[in-house]
């Protein structure tokens, strides 16, 4: 950690963009295959299910991250997270990501029981979903909040798989891509809101250590998801 002067926030931002132009997972080899429509059948169902284990515990990440804040302001605006993923409080549970989630992988031909079992997640999978939650689970806002910060890229990433995936993979049935559609908006308003946070409060040079630390650890988590994913390419059926 550094005792020197903090950057300008434009020079913040320009470091975590330029990080996340190197290491974020839309240059993983799995990811670049994906977009050119080289995945097989299974492989495209494999990421679904594999996925849908990091997507049902967003909502866990950001309770352990409400937990934290220290105004009900903040509260109060981190918990429409939780409620984007599972569902809003006077709704019925349809309108969240989580059951888009399980319709994606309806419309790509896999049976919910099995997407909710969880029984075939990749052991990689489970490894880097953990360290997810348990980094929110303990480390300051400041970081937690910079982890999510990988969400700057992840609605650029969509709209290129929505493409990618309306051309090559067409027996997807489109009402799967509701999903990837409805995150786009909320993943940039998101990312606007963590950026605002961590701007406020990264005070000194090594806060925003800290912050390019958290944001490269989250970099790499959804790096080593991706290679557990492409490593069972060879395998089973089921994994
Ligand atoms: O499909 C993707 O490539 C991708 C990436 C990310 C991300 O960068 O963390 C998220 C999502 N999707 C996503 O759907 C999502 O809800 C989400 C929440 C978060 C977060 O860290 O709070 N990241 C992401």
């Amino acid at each position: 950690m550094s005792a020197e002067a903090p950057w300008p926030a434009a020079g913040l931002e320009e470091r975590l963009r330029a990080l996340g132009e190197e290491r974020y997972h839309h240059r993983h080899p799995f990811n670049l295959r994906m977009h050119e429509g080289l995945l097989s059948p299974q492989e495209l169902r494999r990421w679904i299910l594999n996925r849908f284990h990091y997507q049902r515990h967003i909502p866990v990440k950001d309770a352990l991250i409400l937990a934290r804040l220290g105004t009900r302001e903040l509260r109060r605006s981190w918990i429409r997270r939780i409620h984007d993923h599972d569902g809003a409080p006077d709704g019925d549970g349809r309108d969240g990501g989580i059951e888009r989630w399980l319709r994606l992988g309806e419309a790509a031909g896999l049976d919910r029981a099995r997407l909710l079992s969880g029984e075939d997640v990749l052991p990689g999978v489970r490894l880097a979903v953990d360290g997810y939650v348990n980094f929110c689970g303990s480390r300051p806002p400041l970081e937690s909040v910079a982890s999510s910060l990988t969400e700057l890229f992840a609605p650029d990433l969509m709209a290129t798989r929505i493409a990618a995936w309306e051309r090559h993979y067409p027996w997807v049935e489109p009402e799967g891509l509701r999903y990837f559609r409805v995150r786009v908006g909320q993943g940039r308003r998101d990312s606007e809101e963590a950026l605002g946070l961590v701007h406020r409060w990264a005070r000194t040079r090594a806060d925003q250590e800290r912050v390019l630390a958290a944001f490269a650890f989250k970099c790499d988590l959804l790096w080593s998801l991706l290679d557990a994913v492409e490593h069972a390419r060879e395998t089973s059926d089921v994994r």
